[in-house]
């Protein structure tokens, strides 16, 4: 059963095309990581999902209604990128407030348990720390016991205990049948949570596959040196140079080194280091784009 889809949307801030035809599609049950780097579209596409903005073309649905219908978003809970929560209220009275809009809320007493927030019940929002108060904010999504979840980045701000506990109640929303929708910067963070992954970059669904696959586009190594000329080496994804510098993109770091030194080219300076989530899609989906011509 389908919980949420977006057909063929995109969304135009003015000049910027923030998402361009995209489709995503989560069902019940799953656990749907949406990874991509800053400015990719990812608050951009939960935001049409949960009804905040219209498309400018394609089509939103979420719990088989349109996302505006107040009566669509009633099994929903969301946590923005972005909360604000009234700082002179306790963590007890905020709960309260929010389970008040449902007919069968989680007991606050375990909802703050579930999210480690027990020992802050009667302390004002305003005097939480910056990761108790995106706890918290996380926590408000779960309260009316929803079937589906949207987190925009619920772990920005968090310090690894607390990241890591924050994936211990989403797993155990999941666990008990729960779906997700949530985006992150990190893969590490989708491969923790997600059995599913769809990548996003400039507006655009790269990739949606499994975990796994997408580990393996990620895995990318930029191996760098300068060098007169190079031959074509095998195992290269994609070749730049910049002021001098050859600047191969592999999967296979350790064997494009070996590969190159038995070629008996000279070369010096070399590196080898990880690219980015960013820089990693972008070599993927420049393949068929030319090579820059050299400096
Ligand atoms: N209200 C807005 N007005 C104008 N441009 C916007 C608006 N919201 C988003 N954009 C632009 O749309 C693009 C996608 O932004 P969006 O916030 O959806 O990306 P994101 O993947 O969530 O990024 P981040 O990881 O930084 O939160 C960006 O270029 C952004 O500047």
């Amino acid at each position: 059963m389908i919980l949420a889809c977006a057909e063929q949307v995109s969304r135009r801030y003015g000049e910027v095309l923030a998402l361009d035809r995209v489709d995503l599609t989560v069902r019940a049950g799953e656990l749907v990581g949406l990874l991509g780097p800053n400015g990719a579209g990812k608050s951009t596409l939960m935001n049409l999902l949960v009804g905040l903005r219209r498309p400018t073309a394609g089509r939103v649905e979420l719990l088989g209604g349109d996302p505006r219908d107040p009566a669509s978003r009633r099994q929903l809970g969301v946590t923005p990128q972005e909360t604000g929560l009234p700082g002179t209220l306790r963590v007890g009275e905020v709960v309260d407030f929010v389970s008040a809009h449902y007919p069968d809320p989680v007991p606050r007493g375990e909802l703050l348990d579930r999210f480690g927030l027990t020992d802050q019940v009667r302390r004002q929002t305003g005097g939480l720390s910056g990761g108790q108060r995106r706890r918290l904010a996380v926590a408000l999504a779960f309260v009316g016991r929803p079937r589906l979840v949207l987190l925009d980045e619920p772990t920005t701000g968090l310090d690894v205990e607390a990241r890591h506990a924050l994936w211990e109640s989403i797993r155990g929303f999941h666990a008990e049948g729960g779906t997700v929708l949530l985006s992150s910067h990190y893969l590490e963070e989708v491969e923790a949570l997600a059995q599913r992954v769809v990548v996003i970059g400039h507006g655009r669904v790269l990739a949606d596959d499994s975990v796994a696959a997408i580990r393996g586009i990620v895995g990318v190594r930029r191996v760098s040196l300068v060098a007169d000329d190079l031959p074509a080496l095998p195992g290269v994804v994609a070749t730049e140079r910049v002021d001098g510098r050859f600047q191969l993109l592999t999967t296979d770091a350790d064997q494009l080194v070996r590969d190159l030194v038995a070629t008996g080219v000279t070369f010096r300076d070399l590196e080898v280091r990880p690219t980015s989530l960013e820089e990693a899609f972008l070599a993927i989906t420049a393949g068929d784009r030319p090579a820059p011509t050299p400096a």
